[in-house]
């Protein structure tokens, strides 16, 4: 179908514009890269394999800083840590900006976080989301609540095991991270009017779909792949859902409050919004009606998947490399003792678990290109002209790949390579990008960190794994399909059984 649409597409723009074409006007100062078609530029070398893929095979031969041409997009290509650190630190202010893409325009206009260009608005709310919602603090007071989410999710794998019923662990983990998303959010996790989940599968459905108009501006009338039909409608059935679930506070259903955490996002939203009502400074502009819409929506399309992903490709390399398993079985054991549970505060002690985390992450990073950044004005980097609001991709997949950084043993699952050396998320040499780094890394880190560790933790802890039909942990399919949050090719199933009896 993509291939079908992109042949129509070179005929039909290519007859427009009789092949005129102007690529090629700075084109030597640009940094290296393949040599663009008319129209199409570079889109017809992307192929069928995942991007990330495609675009790591292409900068073994043009370099770690690589130009390319996406329709009618100037982009480039990063896949070093020492470029990252020019684009993502030397320069972080200039690339700190993101495209406008097609689906913004329906999600609240990009007045939330994520696909918000860099500006006064932007600014605000980011500071708003990390001192009201996302410090530490407030994390924290949500503890009990991931307790319970946590002993439900072993509770449902306990009942599985007594019939040794296979379990599709990720689907496992990603109910409890949205049970407790959205019981951060909103207070609650289930309302019979209706289905978070579905939502929030369509919302990342079409956040994941490679939309041609964004490359091809002139196509943008023709929706081609009907997704501005789908994009109508589904921003009206997500605004219908914020719009219930905001009146329902402002009004104050007691019945309503009283199920409810008092805490949720959205009250702390409405009522930051009420307090700023009065002031007339930037902030108090910034929190509309829209943007706490946008907010939600930020925290349920980028916290759930991204989160239930890396636990399944974790949970997925344990099982594949039982010596790993069984060294953090013993690590866990010895912090936690005859405890049935890891609790939160287990988890500072747990050093093997998190080298065992950055090493899934660094392998199986869900945001192998990051999101995407553009250029706020011209700037010339290692003497290539980059122009302003060229497109600017990440690949932290292919860094994690990079035998300069990891060594030649980079293919291995081997946790201990953290012990060697000290590599963290933040760090200043940009090896372990999995959250971005600068302005725009993730404001949800350290709250993904936690679910992921205390899901980890508590499965290793609990219950011994086997794979269904008789599978061998070498047999583990460890590719990825296309798709939002770097999904596995196969989801991971397993038969458990439970270690606490
Ligand atoms: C394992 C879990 C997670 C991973 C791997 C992850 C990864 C990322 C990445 C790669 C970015 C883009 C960074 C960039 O463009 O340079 C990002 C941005 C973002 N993430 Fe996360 N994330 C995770 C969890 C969360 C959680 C739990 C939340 C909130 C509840 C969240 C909210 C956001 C938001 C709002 C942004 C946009 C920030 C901005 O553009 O200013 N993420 N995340």
């Amino acid at each position: 179908m993509f291939s079908v649409i992109l042949s129509l597409l070179f005929i039909f723009t290519g007859i427009l514009f009789g092949w005129q074409y102007s690529i090629h006007v700075h084109r030597s100062k640009l940094p290296p890269g393949p040599k663009p078609l008319p129209i199409i530029g570079n889109l017809h070398l992307l192929g069928k394999q995942p991007t990330h893929r495609a675009l790591y095979k292409l900068s073994q031969t043009y370099g770690s800083i690589m130009s390319m041409r996406l329709g009618s997009v100037n982009a480039v290509v990063v896949s070093s840590p020492d470029a990252a650190k020019l684009f993502l630190g030397t320069h972080d202010a200039i690339f700190a900006s993101r495209p406008k893409l097609q689906v913004s325009k329906y999600l609240y206009h990009g007045k939330g976080l994520v696909l918000t260009e860099y500006g006064p608005h932007w600014r605000n709310v980011r500071k708003f989301c990390m001192i009201e919602l996302l410090s530490a603090a407030k994390v924290n007071r949500f503890a009990g609540m991931r307790r319970e989410e946590i002993g439900l999710m072993v509770e449902k794998v306990r009942v599985a095991s007594k019939v040794h019923e296979v379990v599709n662990l990720g689907e496992a983990a990603g109910d409890m991270i949205e049970g407790m998303t959205c019981r951060m959010l909103f207070g609650k996790k289930n309302d019979e009017r209706f289905v978070f989940k579905k939502i929030i599968n369509e919302i990342l459905g079409v956040l994941g779909v490679f939309n041609l108009a964004d490359y091809f501006p002139i196509l943008i009338p023709f929706d081609l792949q009907g997704l501005t039909r789908k994009l109508k409608s589904l921003s009206k059935d997500i605004d219908e859902m914020l719009e219930l679930l905001m009146k329902e506070k402002e009004e104050g259903n007691v019945s309503m409050l009283q199920r409810c955490d008092q805490t949720s996002f959205i009250d702390i939203l409405l009522s930051l919004r009420k307090e700023y009502s009065n002031t007339h400074d930037n902030l108090s502009a910034s929190i509309d009606r829209l943007t706490v819409k946008a907010v939600l929506l930020d925290m349920l399309a980028g916290g759930i998947d991204t989160s239930k992903s890396s636990i399944e490709w974790i949970l997925s390399a344990l099982i594949k490399h039982p010596r790993v398993m069984k060294r953090l079985r013993e690590e866990i054991k010895t912090v936690v003792g005859d405890k049935q549970m890891v609790e939160e505060t287990d988890l500072a002690k747990l050093s093997y678990l998190h080298m065992v985390i950055k090493e899934g992450l660094r392998l199986y990073p869900v945001g192998p290109l990051l999101v995407p950044h553009e250029s706020i004005e011209d700037i010339v980097i290692n003497g290539y002209n980059i122009p302003k609001k060229t497109l600017v991709l990440i690949n932290i997949w292919a860094i994690g790949r990079d035998p300069k950084v990891w060594s030649e043993n980079w293919p291995e699952f081997r946790p201990e390579r953290f012990l060697e050396r000290e590599i963290d998320f933040r760090g200043p040499e940009f090896q372990l990008m999995t959250f971005g780094i600068g302005r725009r890394e993730c404001p949800g880190m350290n709250l993904g960190l936690l679910n992921i560790g205390l899901a980890v933790s508590n499965l290793v802890h609990c219950f011994d794994w086997i794979l269904p039909n008789g599978m061998s942990p070498n047999d583990l399919d460890m590719n990825e399909k296309f798709g939002l949050n770097m999904p596995k090719i196969e989801p991971l199933l397993a038969i458990p059984t439970y270690r606490m009896a």
